[in-house]
């Protein structure tokens, strides 16, 4: 079911266009992640979609409700991770779910909130006590509070260290797991490919591209890169080289001393005709691998640019 539908969304602050034509459809239950680099357009999109920023043009649905006509029944069904500077920092956690849960006719309940966001240790404590993966999961927890349909999270992880990034990564499984509609905004490719259904892309205020990652990851991976080194010296390299240039199937070849880096289309038979090769000559192979497409090779490939956290 489409909880979500975005057409032509446009936005500009006096001469900066900061959103200039984005359209896209959420269906329920997914987590539909929005990368791109500083200054894409992602938070600006998000805020319109939130109805905190009012778009200078397209339309925003929620299934049958739009922001003009409906804002209310909006507000109901949806939930927005606020900034951490709108929390108080001589409120306990469990203070700022009572508080914000008061704003809402219906509420999940507090303790499953603070098992969910792990924070239930800690629900006494003032908030300035708090560390930053804390506070952010109580972020999030005030965004669920409202039992919302659909969860807005922009930049969740960004300037947690690795731990607790992946805390969060299980949380935003877990309210999939609850079939919430999750909108995320994130710098980290890692993280969208590990959490998202759908991936969109966006650079300079358009979308680049809206597939579910692996299906971007396929669409490059053409070729692949096999890397393998040889025991002995630089010889074994040179002439398994040689054998390899004249397979239809391998594009390129870099070798560097005993490594060698090979580019093909087909690495199965890249590799048994290979070690055929290397058997009769009695050469010994010390490492292999073959390097998986990310998330990031995409990006490059698409907008041209180098990924940057
Ligand atoms: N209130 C504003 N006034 C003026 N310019 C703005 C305003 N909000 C955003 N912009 C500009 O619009 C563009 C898009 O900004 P936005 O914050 O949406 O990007 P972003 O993709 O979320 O970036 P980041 O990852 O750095 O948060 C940027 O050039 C930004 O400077």
């Amino acid at each position: 079911m489409r909880v979500l539908e975005v057409n032509h969304l446009k936005k500009s602050f006096g001469a900066v266009q900061a959103v200039k034509d984005v359209s896209f459809q959420v269906e329920q239950g997914e987590v539909f992640t929005i990368i791109g680099p500083n200054g894409a357009g992602k938070t600006t999109t998000l805020e319109m979609i939130e109805g905190l920023v009012p778009p200078d043009q397209g339309d925003i649905k929620f299934g049958e409700l739009n922001w003009k006509k409906n804002g209310d029944a909006i507000k109901k069904k949806i939930g927005v991770q606020p900034q951490l500077s709108a929390m108080f920092d001589l409120l306990t956690p469990s203070e700022h779910l009572q508080l914000f849960a008061s704003f809402y006719d219906k509420n999940r309940p507090e303790e499953e909130i603070l098992k969910t966001v792990n924070l239930t240790e800690h629900k006494d404590k003032q908030v300035r006590n708090l560390s930053g993966g804390q506070r952010q999961r109580l972020a999030i927890g005030l965004a669920m509070i409202g039992d919302p349909e659909i969860i807005f999270l922009d930049e969740p992880t960004t300037g947690l260290d690795p731990q607790a990034r992946r805390n969060l990564w299980d949380i935003i499984l877990r309210l999939k797991r609850l079939d919430k509609t999750i909108i995320l905004t994130t710098h980290y490719m890692d993280e969208a490919e590990q959490l998202s259904d759908r991936v969109c892309i966006i650079d300079q205020g358009e979308i680049v591209t809206i597939d579910q990652p692996d299906a971007l990851i396929k669409r490059l991976t053409v070729e692949r890169e096999v890397r393998l080194s040889f025991l002995e010296h630089e010889e074994a390299a040179i002439n398994s080289e040689k054998v390899l240039t004249e397979l239809s199937v391998v594009s390129r070849i870099d070798r560097d001393s005993t490594q060698l880096k090979i580019w093909t289309e087909d690495p199965e038979y890249t590799l048994l005709e290979l070690f055929n090769y290397t058997k009769q000559q009695n050469y010994q192979v010390d490492q292999i691998s073959i390097r998986e497409m990310s998330l990031e090779d995409v990006f490059i490939e698409f907008t041209g640019k180098e990924w940057r956290d």
